[in-house]
Parts: C-alpha cells; structure tokens; sequence
C-alpha cells in the first residue's frame, strides 16, 4: 500500500481526492490509500479526509506519494520539497514553468530514485482517442489547432506556452517531434485578453500552427483542421462516454508506475515527450520575447 497526500484543493486537487476514495475494483488504484490532503486555507476536513500541514506531509513515515494540484508557479517548488523528502510525485500538468526547472527536477527525482509522474489526461479523453485513431496511418500536408478558453492569470499558470501545454502534447503526440519557425504574442494586459500564435514544422517539414486564445467570456473549446494527402479532417463526432474518466486512467497509471509495472521503455518514451513538449514551450516563450 502507498500511502498519498494531495496537496491543492481546486478543481483538480478535488477530483483526486473523489477518485482516490474510489478506486476501481481490481485497479492498480487499489494500492493507493489517502492519508490527507494539504491546503492553504483552513478547510479542517474535505469529503470526512483530513488537512494535515505541509511540514507533516514531508516527515509523515506513511506518506510515500504526493499529488501535486496547485496553481502552476508552484509545481517546481513542491516536486522539489517531496522529492528531497524521498517521497514519489505525481504533478498536474505542465511539470513547471521554464525547461532548465524541468530537467533540473528530473535529475532530482532520479538521483532519489522516485517516480515522477506528470498528469496527461489530454491524451486519455475520449475525444483525444478518436482523433489519434483518425490520423493514423495519413500523410499531412499541413495543420492548425486552435484552443479558445477563459482568462488565466499569467502569474500564476504562467506563460501560455507552458499553460497550454496540452495543446503541444496532442501535435506532438499526433505528429512525432516538432521545432518552432516563429511565435508571437498579442496581450490587451487590462482586458485579460491574450493570444499565442506559433508556427512549428514537423521532421517532413510540414507546417503546424497552434493559436491559443484567452479572454473573458470565450468557451473552453478546441478546434482542429488537418489537410492530409486523403483529404481533410476538422470534425469528429461526439465520442462516446468514457468507461473511466481521464483523471481514473492517469491514477492508475501512477500506481503502476509505483508498483514497477510499467517497462523501462514506456517510461522513457514518456520523459521524452515531456521533455520535447516543455522545450517546444520554451522555445515558442523565446519567440515571442518573454
Ligand atoms: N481543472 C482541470 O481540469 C485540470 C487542471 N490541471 C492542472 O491542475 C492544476 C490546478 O488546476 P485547477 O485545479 O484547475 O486550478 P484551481 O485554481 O481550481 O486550483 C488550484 C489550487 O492551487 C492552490 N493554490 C493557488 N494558489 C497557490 C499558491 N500561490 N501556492 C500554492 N498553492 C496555490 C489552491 O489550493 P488551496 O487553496 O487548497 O491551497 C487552489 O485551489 C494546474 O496545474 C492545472 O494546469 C490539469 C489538467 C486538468
Ligand atoms: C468547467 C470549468 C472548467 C475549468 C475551470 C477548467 C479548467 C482546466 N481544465 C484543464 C484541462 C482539462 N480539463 C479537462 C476536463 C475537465 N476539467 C474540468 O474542470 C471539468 C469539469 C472537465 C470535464 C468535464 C480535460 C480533459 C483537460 C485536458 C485538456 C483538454 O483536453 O482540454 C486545465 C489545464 C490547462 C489547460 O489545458 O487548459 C484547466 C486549468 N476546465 C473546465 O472544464
């Protein structure tokens, strides 16, 4: 059994605690025991589990994981704190906020010999499943992703590159390793409007271009157009209901990880993606002068 401490309690932090009082019968997740959670404010007890501080999550004998939820400036920090204190992470993504923090921790987490795990639920919807399957197998010509989404605040999830991480793991997964051509940003500071264009190629020298658009009131939504050599993709139908939500999936992952069930391979086909999505990021930040 491996005892976890989740630490935030946003939205993300609270849908870890649901799923870690739920585990699947006969899942990996079965392994995980939830021993408390971690929160700046004083909420005392959440779902009947209880707050303990941050100093007793590192000491504490029975906790060996932690479930990092908080805003994104604050990822590097806690990786750090747990790992020094020989405890494995499991992180929300993106990991942190510059490349130089992400390798830096990485080297960390192995020298400890933890786990690391950064969260990917935008690889395990539903809606991502089917795109991945539709693009299989075709040849592109080129491609644009474009993600619309309320304001966010640049303090504390950082620069959009590194908040909208996911969009760089879908290309990058769809697609095999990209390099940035140029990027710009345009920013009405005052009006919590932003948006990031930035152009990549692929290893064919296909081109890429991922828009990510905030300001108030504009939905959460993505869209896609995809010229191939067969023809266009830029719908899908709506996919069916997921057996396991995202966030499950990516648990039960961590406690495969946690029990050495995943290969030496898979493992390291994983850190690359990670690491190539977070120097894309830097690089796109590099681009538009930040
Ligand atoms: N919401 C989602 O569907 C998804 C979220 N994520 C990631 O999960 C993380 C959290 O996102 P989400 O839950 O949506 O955000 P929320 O704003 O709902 O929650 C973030 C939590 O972080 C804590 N927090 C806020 N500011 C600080 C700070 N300065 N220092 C330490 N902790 C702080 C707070 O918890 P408290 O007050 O309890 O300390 C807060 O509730 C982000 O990294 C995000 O990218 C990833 C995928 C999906
Ligand atoms: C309703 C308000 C709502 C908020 C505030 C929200 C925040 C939110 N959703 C995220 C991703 C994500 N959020 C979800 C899913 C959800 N997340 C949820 O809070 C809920 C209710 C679902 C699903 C019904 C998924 C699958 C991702 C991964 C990225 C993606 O595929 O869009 C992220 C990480 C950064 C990003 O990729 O943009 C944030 C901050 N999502 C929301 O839907």
């Amino acid at each position: 059994m491996f005892g976890v401490i989740v630490v935030g309690i946003g939205i993300a932090g609270s849908v870890r605690i649901r799923d870690l009082l739920n585990p699947l019968q006969s899942s990996p997740s079965e392994n995980l025991k939830l021993v408390g959670f971690v929160s700046r404010r004083d909420l005392g007890e959440f779902n009947k589990v209880k707050q303990i501080c941050l100093e007793e999550a590192l000491q504490h004998k029975d906790v060996d994981a932690v479930f990092i939820c908080t805003d994104n400036q604050n990822h590097e920090e806690s990786i750090r704190r747990f790992l020094e204190a020989g405890k494995h992470v499991l992180v929300e993504y993106p990991m942190a906020l510059s490349e130089d923090r992400v390798i830096e921790l990485w080297q960390l987490a192995e020298q400890k010999g933890k786990v690391l795990h950064v969260e990917h639920i935008e690889l395990l919807t539903e809606e991502y499943k089917q795109l991945k399957k539709e693009v299989e197998g075709k040849k592109l010509i080129e491609g644009v992703l474009q993600f619309t989404g309320g304001p966010l605040d640049e303090q504390r999830s950082g620069f959009p590159s590194f908040s909208g991480i996911a969009r760089l793991t879908w290309l990058v997964d769809l697609f095999g390793e990209l390099s940035v051509t140029s990027a710009d940003i345009e920013e009405k500071k005052e009006q919590s409007y932003s948006k990031l264009t930035a152009h990549l190629v692929t290893a064919e020298n296909r081109p890429l271009t991922w828009i990510e658009e905030r300001g108030p009131g504009m939905k959460r939504e993505k869209k896609f157009h995809f010229s191939f050599t067969s023809g266009v993709l830029d719908a899908l139908p709506p996919p069916p209901s997921a057996a396991v939500g995202p966030f499950m999936q990516d648990q039960n992952l961590f406690a495969q990880k946690l029990l050495g069930q995943v290969s030496r391979e898979d493992l390291a086909t994983e850190k690359k993606r990670i690491l190539h999505c977070i120097h894309l990021a830097e690089k796109i930040r590099q681009f538009c002068g930040h």
